[in-house]
Protein backbone atom coordinates (compact mmCIF):
# COMPACT_ATOMS: atom_id res chain seq x y z
CA UNK A 1 0.00 0.00 0.00
CA UNK A 2 0.99 3.52 -0.08
CA UNK A 3 0.40 6.67 0.71
CA UNK A 4 0.25 10.28 -1.41
CA UNK A 5 -0.03 14.01 0.16
CA UNK A 6 0.65 17.45 -1.03
CA UNK A 7 1.22 19.69 1.65
CA UNK A 8 2.20 23.59 0.37
CA UNK A 9 4.51 23.42 -2.58
CA UNK A 10 5.53 20.14 -1.72
CA UNK A 11 4.41 16.70 -3.06
CA UNK A 12 5.31 13.20 -2.09
CA UNK A 13 4.32 9.21 -0.76
CA UNK A 14 5.01 6.59 0.91
CA UNK A 15 6.11 3.35 -0.52
CA UNK A 16 4.72 0.50 1.20
CA UNK A 17 6.14 -2.73 -0.14
CA UNK A 18 7.77 -5.86 0.68
CA UNK A 19 10.71 -5.59 -1.05
CA UNK A 20 12.48 -2.90 -3.47
CA UNK A 21 13.06 -3.19 -7.02
CA UNK A 22 16.81 -1.41 -6.94
CA UNK A 23 14.49 2.39 -7.22
CA UNK A 24 16.76 5.23 -8.45
CA UNK A 25 16.29 9.13 -7.73
CA UNK A 26 16.18 9.61 -11.51
CA UNK A 27 16.64 12.73 -13.53
CA UNK A 28 15.19 12.34 -17.18
CA UNK A 29 16.96 14.88 -19.20
CA UNK A 30 15.10 17.45 -21.97
CA UNK A 31 16.35 15.06 -24.71
CA UNK A 32 15.63 11.47 -23.86
CA UNK A 33 14.13 10.40 -26.46
CA UNK A 34 10.31 9.44 -25.65
CA UNK A 35 9.20 6.32 -28.25
CA UNK A 36 5.75 5.81 -26.91
CA UNK A 37 3.97 2.80 -28.10
CA UNK A 38 1.33 4.73 -29.71
CA UNK A 39 3.71 5.95 -32.02
CA UNK A 40 4.54 9.49 -30.76
CA UNK A 41 8.16 10.25 -30.19
CA UNK A 42 9.39 13.06 -27.96
CA UNK A 43 12.45 13.76 -28.28
CA UNK A 44 12.79 17.48 -26.48
CA UNK A 45 10.15 18.00 -23.64
CA UNK A 46 10.62 19.44 -19.75
CA UNK A 47 12.95 17.89 -17.66
CA UNK A 48 11.37 15.42 -14.65
CA UNK A 49 13.14 14.10 -11.34
CA UNK A 50 11.33 11.09 -9.52
CA UNK A 51 11.87 7.52 -8.09
CA UNK A 52 12.03 5.42 -10.68
CA UNK A 53 13.16 1.80 -11.65
CA UNK A 54 15.24 2.21 -14.50
CA UNK A 55 15.34 -0.50 -17.38
CA UNK A 56 17.85 -0.19 -20.50
CA UNK A 57 17.92 3.42 -20.35
CA UNK A 58 14.06 4.06 -19.80
CA UNK A 59 12.71 5.22 -16.39
CA UNK A 60 10.13 3.56 -14.93
CA UNK A 61 8.61 6.08 -13.01
CA UNK A 62 6.58 5.57 -9.56
CA UNK A 63 6.24 8.92 -9.06
CA UNK A 64 7.61 12.42 -10.53
CA UNK A 65 7.88 15.77 -11.11
CA UNK A 66 8.59 17.96 -14.09
CA UNK A 67 10.16 21.62 -14.76
CA UNK A 68 7.09 23.22 -14.55
CA UNK A 69 6.12 21.61 -10.86
CA UNK A 70 3.48 19.60 -12.33
CA UNK A 71 3.54 15.92 -10.11
CA UNK A 72 2.21 12.42 -10.53
CA UNK A 73 2.46 9.50 -8.21
CA UNK A 74 1.02 5.69 -9.04
CA UNK A 75 -0.08 4.01 -6.17
CA UNK A 76 -1.60 0.47 -6.02
CA UNK A 77 -4.99 -0.61 -7.28
CA UNK A 78 -5.78 -4.29 -7.10
CA UNK A 79 -8.93 -5.42 -8.18
CA UNK A 80 -10.18 -2.68 -9.42
CA UNK A 81 -7.83 -1.08 -12.07
CA UNK A 82 -8.48 -2.32 -15.94
CA UNK A 83 -6.77 -1.76 -18.84
CA UNK A 84 -7.61 -3.03 -21.88
CA UNK A 85 -5.78 -3.93 -25.33
CA UNK A 86 -4.74 -0.71 -27.85
CA UNK A 87 -7.61 0.24 -30.14
CA UNK A 88 -7.91 2.30 -33.02
CA UNK A 89 -8.55 5.81 -33.18
CA UNK A 90 -8.13 6.91 -29.54
CA UNK A 91 -4.84 8.44 -27.39
CA UNK A 92 -3.26 5.05 -26.55
CA UNK A 93 -1.10 4.73 -23.77
CA UNK A 94 0.68 1.96 -21.61
CA UNK A 95 -0.24 1.95 -18.12
CA UNK A 96 3.65 2.20 -17.50
CA UNK A 97 3.62 5.53 -19.46
CA UNK A 98 1.16 7.82 -18.50
CA UNK A 99 4.01 9.18 -16.00
CA UNK A 100 6.09 10.75 -18.97
CA UNK A 101 3.36 11.36 -21.23
CA UNK A 102 1.73 13.31 -19.07
CA UNK A 103 4.95 15.50 -17.41
CA UNK A 104 6.54 15.52 -21.59
CA UNK A 105 3.91 17.14 -22.40
CA UNK A 106 1.67 19.27 -20.21
CA UNK A 107 2.43 22.04 -17.03
CA UNK A 108 -0.57 21.99 -15.32
CA UNK A 109 -3.27 20.08 -13.75
CA UNK A 110 -5.65 21.95 -15.21
CA UNK A 111 -4.47 20.87 -18.99
CA UNK A 112 -4.17 17.39 -18.00
CA UNK A 113 -7.83 17.75 -16.87
CA UNK A 114 -9.05 18.25 -19.93
CA UNK A 115 -6.74 15.35 -21.85
CA UNK A 116 -7.32 12.52 -19.47
CA UNK A 117 -10.87 11.30 -19.95
CA UNK A 118 -9.52 11.09 -23.89
CA UNK A 119 -6.54 8.53 -22.63
CA UNK A 120 -7.26 4.77 -23.32
CA UNK A 121 -4.55 3.50 -20.71
CA UNK A 122 -3.44 0.24 -22.24
CA UNK A 123 -2.57 -3.23 -20.78
CA UNK A 124 1.19 -3.17 -23.12
CA UNK A 125 3.72 -4.45 -20.41
CA UNK A 126 6.95 -2.56 -21.08
CA UNK A 127 8.97 -6.32 -21.16
CA UNK A 128 7.62 -9.93 -20.66
CA UNK A 129 9.34 -9.41 -16.81
CA UNK A 130 7.59 -6.68 -16.67
CA UNK A 131 3.44 -6.82 -16.52
CA UNK A 132 1.54 -3.90 -16.01
CA UNK A 133 0.72 -3.53 -12.92
CA UNK A 134 -2.73 -2.13 -11.45
CA UNK A 135 -2.35 1.27 -10.49
CA UNK A 136 -4.43 4.72 -9.93
CA UNK A 137 -2.60 8.18 -9.81
CA UNK A 138 -2.40 11.32 -8.40
CA UNK A 139 -1.86 14.09 -9.91
CA UNK A 140 -0.78 17.77 -8.29
CA UNK A 141 0.85 21.14 -9.28
CA UNK A 142 0.95 23.72 -6.83
CA UNK A 143 -2.75 24.66 -6.74
CA UNK A 144 -4.84 21.64 -7.40
CA UNK A 145 -5.15 17.87 -6.88
CA UNK A 146 -6.52 15.51 -8.81
CA UNK A 147 -7.06 11.78 -9.07
CA UNK A 148 -7.08 9.46 -11.84
CA UNK A 149 -8.54 5.88 -11.81
CA UNK A 150 -9.76 3.73 -14.92
CA UNK A 151 -12.08 1.01 -14.02
CA UNK A 152 -14.44 -1.39 -15.15
CA UNK A 153 -16.98 1.68 -16.31
CA UNK A 154 -14.78 3.53 -17.58
CA UNK A 155 -12.06 6.42 -16.94
CA UNK A 156 -12.99 8.78 -13.69
CA UNK A 157 -10.59 12.11 -12.69
CA UNK A 158 -11.63 13.17 -9.20
CA UNK A 159 -10.98 16.55 -7.76
CA UNK A 160 -8.95 15.42 -4.73
CA UNK A 161 -9.80 18.73 -2.71
CA UNK A 162 -8.16 17.47 0.59
CA UNK A 163 -4.43 16.35 -1.82
CA UNK A 164 -4.64 12.93 -0.19
CA UNK A 165 -4.54 9.37 -1.85
CA UNK A 166 -4.29 5.80 -0.48
CA UNK A 167 -4.98 2.60 -2.12
CA UNK A 168 -8.12 0.83 -2.35
CA UNK A 169 -11.50 1.41 -2.65
CA UNK A 170 -12.15 4.06 -5.27
CA UNK A 171 -11.72 7.76 -4.23
CA UNK A 172 -15.59 8.63 -4.18
CA UNK A 173 -15.87 5.84 -1.77
CA UNK A 174 -12.56 6.80 0.32
CA UNK A 175 -13.33 10.34 0.52
CA UNK A 176 -17.31 9.51 1.55
CA UNK A 177 -15.11 7.44 4.13
CA UNK A 178 -14.62 10.93 6.13
CA UNK A 179 -17.85 11.89 7.03
CA UNK A 180 -17.65 8.74 9.76
CA UNK A 181 -14.60 10.45 11.94
CA UNK A 182 -16.79 14.31 11.57
CA UNK A 183 -16.38 14.59 15.20
CA UNK A 184 -13.44 14.26 15.56
CA UNK A 185 -10.72 16.83 16.83
CA UNK A 186 -7.00 18.43 17.41
CA UNK A 187 -8.87 20.56 19.80
CA UNK A 188 -9.38 19.74 23.95
CA UNK A 189 -13.22 18.86 23.47
CA UNK A 190 -15.22 19.25 26.53
CA UNK A 191 -16.77 16.24 28.00
CA UNK A 192 -19.60 15.55 26.14
CA UNK A 193 -20.61 11.99 27.36
CA UNK A 194 -23.37 12.91 29.32
CA UNK A 195 -24.96 16.10 30.79
CA UNK A 196 -25.47 13.88 34.35
CA UNK A 197 -21.50 13.29 34.15
CA UNK A 198 -18.64 15.33 33.99
CA UNK A 199 -15.26 12.94 32.76
CA UNK A 200 -11.99 14.67 32.94
CA UNK A 201 -9.07 14.41 30.34
CA UNK A 202 -6.27 12.16 30.91
CA UNK A 203 -4.20 13.51 28.17
CA UNK A 204 -3.94 15.95 25.89
CA UNK A 205 -4.77 14.19 22.16
CA UNK A 206 -7.77 12.50 23.67
CA UNK A 207 -10.30 14.42 20.87
CA UNK A 208 -8.42 12.33 18.62
CA UNK A 209 -9.77 8.70 19.97
CA UNK A 210 -12.22 7.10 16.97
CA UNK A 211 -9.25 8.00 14.33
CA UNK A 212 -7.92 4.73 13.22
CA UNK A 213 -4.76 3.29 13.67
CA UNK A 214 -3.88 0.47 11.81
CA UNK A 215 -2.55 -0.09 8.27
CA UNK A 216 -5.28 -0.60 5.64
CA UNK A 217 -5.91 1.76 2.89
CA UNK A 218 -8.76 3.29 4.01
CA UNK A 219 -7.45 3.56 7.48
CA UNK A 220 -4.40 5.76 6.36
CA UNK A 221 -6.35 7.64 4.04
CA UNK A 222 -8.16 9.08 7.27
CA UNK A 223 -4.88 9.60 9.45
CA UNK A 224 -3.19 11.22 6.59
CA UNK A 225 -6.09 13.60 5.76
CA UNK A 226 -6.45 14.45 9.75
CA UNK A 227 -2.31 15.10 9.80
CA UNK A 228 -2.29 16.80 7.19
CA UNK A 229 -4.86 19.25 7.37
CA UNK A 230 -4.40 19.98 11.35
CA UNK A 231 -0.83 20.55 10.26
CA UNK A 232 0.79 23.24 11.59
CA UNK A 233 4.37 23.99 10.59
CA UNK A 234 6.69 27.45 10.55
CA UNK A 235 6.34 28.63 6.86
CA UNK A 236 10.31 28.27 6.40
CA UNK A 237 11.77 26.03 3.67
CA UNK A 238 13.64 23.57 5.78
CA UNK A 239 10.75 23.16 8.14
CA UNK A 240 7.98 22.61 5.92
CA UNK A 241 9.83 19.56 4.74
CA UNK A 242 10.64 18.53 7.88
CA UNK A 243 6.60 18.39 8.80
CA UNK A 244 5.96 16.57 5.39
CA UNK A 245 8.06 13.97 6.59
CA UNK A 246 6.27 13.63 9.44
CA UNK A 247 2.99 13.88 8.18
CA UNK A 248 3.94 10.79 6.10
CA UNK A 249 5.38 9.49 8.91
CA UNK A 250 1.62 9.33 10.82
CA UNK A 251 1.06 6.42 8.48
CA UNK A 252 3.92 4.87 7.65
CA UNK A 253 4.63 1.01 8.25
CA UNK A 254 7.11 -0.66 10.34
CA UNK A 255 8.19 -4.02 9.44
CA UNK A 256 6.45 -6.79 11.49
CA UNK A 257 2.70 -5.05 11.11
CA UNK A 258 1.24 -6.17 8.33
CA UNK A 259 2.35 -9.96 7.06
CA UNK A 260 2.39 -11.42 3.53
CA UNK A 261 3.88 -14.61 4.21
CA UNK A 262 6.69 -16.38 5.46
CA UNK A 263 9.28 -13.61 5.44
CA UNK A 264 7.54 -11.27 3.94
CA UNK A 265 6.31 -7.95 5.43
CA UNK A 266 4.89 -4.94 4.14
CA UNK A 267 7.05 -2.04 4.88
CA UNK A 268 8.22 2.25 3.96
CA UNK A 269 10.43 1.71 1.82
CA UNK A 270 10.96 5.10 1.17
CA UNK A 271 9.42 8.37 1.47
CA UNK A 272 9.64 11.12 -0.89
CA UNK A 273 8.79 15.27 -1.21
CA UNK A 274 9.46 17.01 -4.43
CA UNK A 275 9.50 20.72 -3.78
CA UNK A 276 6.95 21.62 -7.02
CA UNK A 277 8.82 25.21 -7.34
CA UNK A 278 12.40 24.45 -7.23
CA UNK A 279 12.50 20.53 -8.06
CA UNK A 280 14.51 19.57 -5.11
CA UNK A 281 13.83 15.72 -4.45
CA UNK A 282 14.14 14.86 -0.33
CA UNK A 283 13.72 11.40 0.63
CA UNK A 284 14.46 9.29 3.07
CA UNK A 285 14.71 5.06 3.47
CA UNK A 286 13.45 2.57 5.52
CA UNK A 287 16.81 2.44 7.27
CA UNK A 288 18.08 5.64 6.57
CA UNK A 289 16.32 8.37 8.31
CA UNK A 290 18.59 11.28 7.49
CA UNK A 291 16.94 13.04 4.79
CA UNK A 292 18.31 13.17 1.71
CA UNK A 293 18.56 15.21 -1.44
CA UNK A 294 18.88 15.31 -5.07
CA UNK A 295 18.69 18.67 -7.19
CA UNK A 296 17.02 18.75 -10.63
CA UNK A 297 18.36 22.11 -11.71
CA UNK A 298 22.02 21.05 -10.38
CA UNK A 299 22.62 19.06 -13.61
CA UNK A 300 22.72 19.65 -17.17
CA UNK A 301 19.67 19.02 -18.53
CA UNK A 302 20.25 19.90 -22.27
CA UNK A 303 21.43 15.86 -22.21
CA UNK A 304 20.41 12.64 -23.56
CA UNK A 305 20.53 9.96 -21.29
CA UNK A 306 18.76 9.13 -17.52
CA UNK A 307 20.94 10.34 -14.50
CA UNK A 308 20.35 8.38 -11.39
CA UNK A 309 21.19 8.19 -7.38
CA UNK A 310 21.25 4.91 -5.76
CA UNK A 311 19.07 5.38 -2.64
CA UNK A 312 21.00 5.54 1.03
CA UNK A 313 19.72 2.91 2.88
CA UNK A 314 22.47 1.43 5.71
CA UNK A 315 21.17 2.69 9.00
CA UNK A 316 23.57 5.09 10.01
CA UNK A 317 24.01 7.00 13.95
CA UNK A 318 25.65 10.03 14.54
CA UNK A 319 27.39 10.37 17.78
CA UNK A 320 27.78 13.22 19.78
CA UNK A 321 30.50 11.74 22.66
CA UNK A 322 32.78 9.46 20.13
C1 LIG B 1 3.85 -1.88 -5.95
C2 LIG B 1 3.95 -0.39 -6.02
C3 LIG B 1 2.78 0.20 -5.26
C4 LIG B 1 3.00 0.03 -3.78
C5 LIG B 1 1.83 -0.64 -3.19
O1 LIG B 1 0.77 -0.08 -3.13
N1 LIG B 1 2.04 -1.90 -2.74
C6 LIG B 1 0.99 -2.66 -2.13
C7 LIG B 1 1.20 -4.14 -2.34
S1 LIG B 1 -0.29 -4.91 -1.93
O2 LIG B 1 -1.24 -4.72 -3.03
O3 LIG B 1 -0.79 -4.31 -0.69
O4 LIG B 1 0.05 -6.34 -1.74
C8 LIG B 1 3.94 0.13 -7.46
C9 LIG B 1 3.94 1.66 -7.54
C10 LIG B 1 4.62 2.02 -8.87
C11 LIG B 1 4.84 0.67 -9.54
C12 LIG B 1 5.91 0.57 -10.65
C13 LIG B 1 5.59 1.55 -11.77
C14 LIG B 1 6.58 1.43 -12.93
C15 LIG B 1 6.63 -0.01 -13.48
C16 LIG B 1 5.35 -0.33 -14.23
C17 LIG B 1 5.45 -1.72 -14.87
O5 LIG B 1 4.24 -1.98 -15.54
C18 LIG B 1 5.64 -2.75 -13.78
C19 LIG B 1 6.88 -2.47 -12.98
C20 LIG B 1 6.92 -1.05 -12.38
C21 LIG B 1 8.39 -0.82 -11.91
C22 LIG B 1 5.91 -0.86 -11.21
C23 LIG B 1 6.18 -1.87 -10.05
C24 LIG B 1 5.15 -1.70 -8.91
O6 LIG B 1 3.87 -2.08 -9.35
C25 LIG B 1 5.11 -0.27 -8.38
C26 LIG B 1 6.44 0.01 -7.67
Amino acid sequence: MCTCITYHHYFGRNLDLDHSYQEEVTITPRHLSFHFRNGTVLDHHPAMIGMAYNCDGYPLYYDATNEYGLSIAGLNFPNNAVYTPAEEGRINVAAFELIPWLLAQYQSVAEVKNVLPQIHLTNEAFAPALPSAPLHWMIADQNESIVFEVTKDGNHVYDDPIGVMTNNPTFDIQLWNLTKYRSVSSEQAPSTFATQLQLDADSLGMSGIGLPGDWSSSSRFVKAAFTKLNSAAPDQENHLVSQFFHILGAVEQPRGCSRLGDDKYEITIYSSCCDMETGIYYYHTYDNSTIHAVDLHAEDLNTEKLIAYRLVDEPVFDFQNR
